[in-house]
């Protein structure tokens, strides 16, 4: 007897459709189906075959040991019109992913990323220094504005541009088309915007009634819309690519590497720009959600910081800024950045793994086709993995007391030391190829913020905790809540050298020059 897994019932035909298209941060909502149903949940979407992933062993099991059925993505018409088939990402599991994941591999890997992290030691001192003297520039613009050392990873060339223009009104961006500006960091994030709302489950009735695809272009808006928005991201992603292979004498980049024939063997000129964009795209909204985090994180926890700037003080000194080299012997910071991830990851449902056969779990049966989405959320908050605190933000859970008597007051635990601690990069052969990249990211704007400023809230503690609860989403990205801080100097030199760091930077007289 083939018995699905056990889940709330839904209505005839519609399935389970109303309940998901309401809802406001999904994994929420899973969250909930979790306690009521256990480790598998199983879902309908008007015939459509879902099954929640609520517990690592579950993931583990079916996304990596079974991977080799298990990691095809959705068949989803509008991203398909806007063509989520050429990027990394949504690209369905066959021939050209294999070719798109090994060129984002060969340019992305552990040892590979370490090339990059000069330009993102630049890039975290130019943030840190934004923080303190770009008071007219909104917080979060700022950081987002930080995501823009992946454009300099993978085009060579910094998006400093407008560092002025305003945050875009993303809720009009649907009404208006896709916006593409000058920017290119403003324009990624608009095509990123686009995809991850096309994805949300209710977002067009075509996703349910795919028999609504055969209309002409003329009766059918999104449709329209979306091949016309296609048609500027390839314009857009080829002419980033063509400048930064054309640049490739003054700067080397990722789409350097990709325009050799070895990388990327198999692949069109256009597919190659299509990794690079998508890369970009990946990397952007990812990166800087989890680095607003980790400011909210340090306003909520002022221990968690002064702990953390101890260590800073007793391993770099006040005489001169964090570098990689420096990261092996941070624990603490280590542990914030493991946390972070754990605590609030950018991605809380990962993109859905598609099975391509008939197979069973645990007694249950999971049709061929259906959507297995890994509910991370849970699995980072899962209180038998990580006790009773699982909700809270505590560093210290990856680390222990050290036993020396002089020197660092933690060290992480071993495990720690090959493992992430958090599901946050997701599972299989779809796991995020830009993980190392991502780590090193953070790690060094953290210890470079740390190191160099205080940071204290401007909002209430009080109405912090009650916003970012009552924030609502219906993207894939985990949204940010609204909260302002005010940077200090941790120490009387700090500007001084600040200032002369990014001037290096500007004038180009740093390590990227
Ligand atoms: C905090 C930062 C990041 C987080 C939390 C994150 C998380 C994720 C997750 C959950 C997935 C889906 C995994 C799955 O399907 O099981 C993914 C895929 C991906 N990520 Fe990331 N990511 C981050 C940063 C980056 C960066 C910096 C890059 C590029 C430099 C990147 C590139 C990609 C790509 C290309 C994929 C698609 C992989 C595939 O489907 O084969 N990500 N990421």
């Amino acid at each position: 007897q083939k018995q699905l897994p056990p889940g709330p019932r839904g209505l005839p035909i519609l399935g389970n459709v109303l309940q998901l298209s309401a809802a406001s941060k999904l994994w929420l909502t899973f969250d909930q189906l979790k306690h009521e149903y256990g480790p598998i949940v199983y879902l309908n979407m008007a015939g459509q075959h879902i099954v929640v992933l609520n517990t690592k062993v579950a993931a583990t099991e079916l996304l990596e040991r079974r991977s080799a059925i298990y990691s095809d993505r959705a068949k989803c018409v509008v991203p398909e019109h806007l063509g989520s088939l050429l990027t990394v990402p949504f690209a369905r599991y066959g021939k050209l992913w294999q070719n798109l994941r090994r060129a984002s591999h060969a340019v992305l890997n552990a040892r590979v990323s370490a090339q990059y992290q000069p330009v993102q030691t630049d890039e975290a001192i130019i943030l840190a220094h934004g923080l303190l003297y770009d008071t007219s520039v909104p917080l979060l613009l700022k950081i987002h504005r930080s995501a823009s050392t992946i454009i300099s990873v993978v085009y060579g060339k910094r998006s400093l541009s407008s560092l002025e223009s305003e945050t875009p009104d993303q809720t009009s961006l649907d009404a208006r088309g896709l916006h593409i500006t000058n920017d290119p960091l403003e324009t990624l994030s608009n095509i990123a915007h686009r995809f991850t709302s096309a994805l949300h489950p209710g977002a067009h009735i075509v996703e349910v009634l795919p028999i609504l695809d055969y209309l002409p272009e003329v009766m059918a808006k999104w449709k329209r819309d979306a091949r016309r928005d296609f048609q500027k991201i390839s314009g857009i992603f080829q002419k980033y690519f063509d400048d930064a292979v054309r640049d490739e004498h003054e700067r080397s980049s990722l789409c350097v590497s990709l325009a050799d024939g070895k990388v990327a063997s198999g692949l069109t000129n256009i597919q190659k720009a299509w990794v690079a964009g998508s890369i970009t795209v990946a990397a952007v909204e990812t990166t800087s959600n989890t680095l607003s985090y980790f400011l909210y994180a340090m306003i909520l926890h002022p221990g968690i910081q002064e702990e953390a700037q101890k260590e800073l003080d007793r391993v770099i000194g006040r005489s001169r800024n964090p570098t990689f080299a420096d990261i092996p012997d941070l624990p603490y910071v280590r542990a914030i950045v493991k946390e972070l991830l754990r605590w609030q990851p950018a991605i809380p449902l990962a993109v859905p793994h598609i099975s391509t056969e008939d197979d069973w779990y645990e007694g249950y049966f999971i049709p061929k086709g259906t959507q297995c989405i890994p509910n991370i959320w849970s699995m980072n908050r899962d209180k038998e993995v990580y006790g009773a605190d699982a909700d809270k933000f505590l560093p210290e859970r990856f680390l222990r007391k050290s036993k020396e008597e002089t020197g660092s007051k933690f060290v992480l635990r071993e495990e720690y030391e090959v493992e992430d601690g958090h599901c946050s990069y997701g599972f299989g052969r779809r796991v995020c190829v830009g993980r190392h990249v991502a780590d090193n990211a953070l790690l060094i704007n953290i210890c470079t913020i740390l190191w160099a400023l205080r940071i204290e809230s401007k909002t209430p503690l009080v109405s912090l905790a009650r916003d970012a609860q009552e924030k609502q989403s219906k993207d894939m990205i985990n949204p940010i809540p609204d909260f302002q801080c005010h940077f200090h100097p941790r120490f009387p030199e700090a500007e001084s050298l600040l200032r002369s760091l990014r001037d290096d930077v500007v004038q180009g007289r740093s390590s990227i020059s």
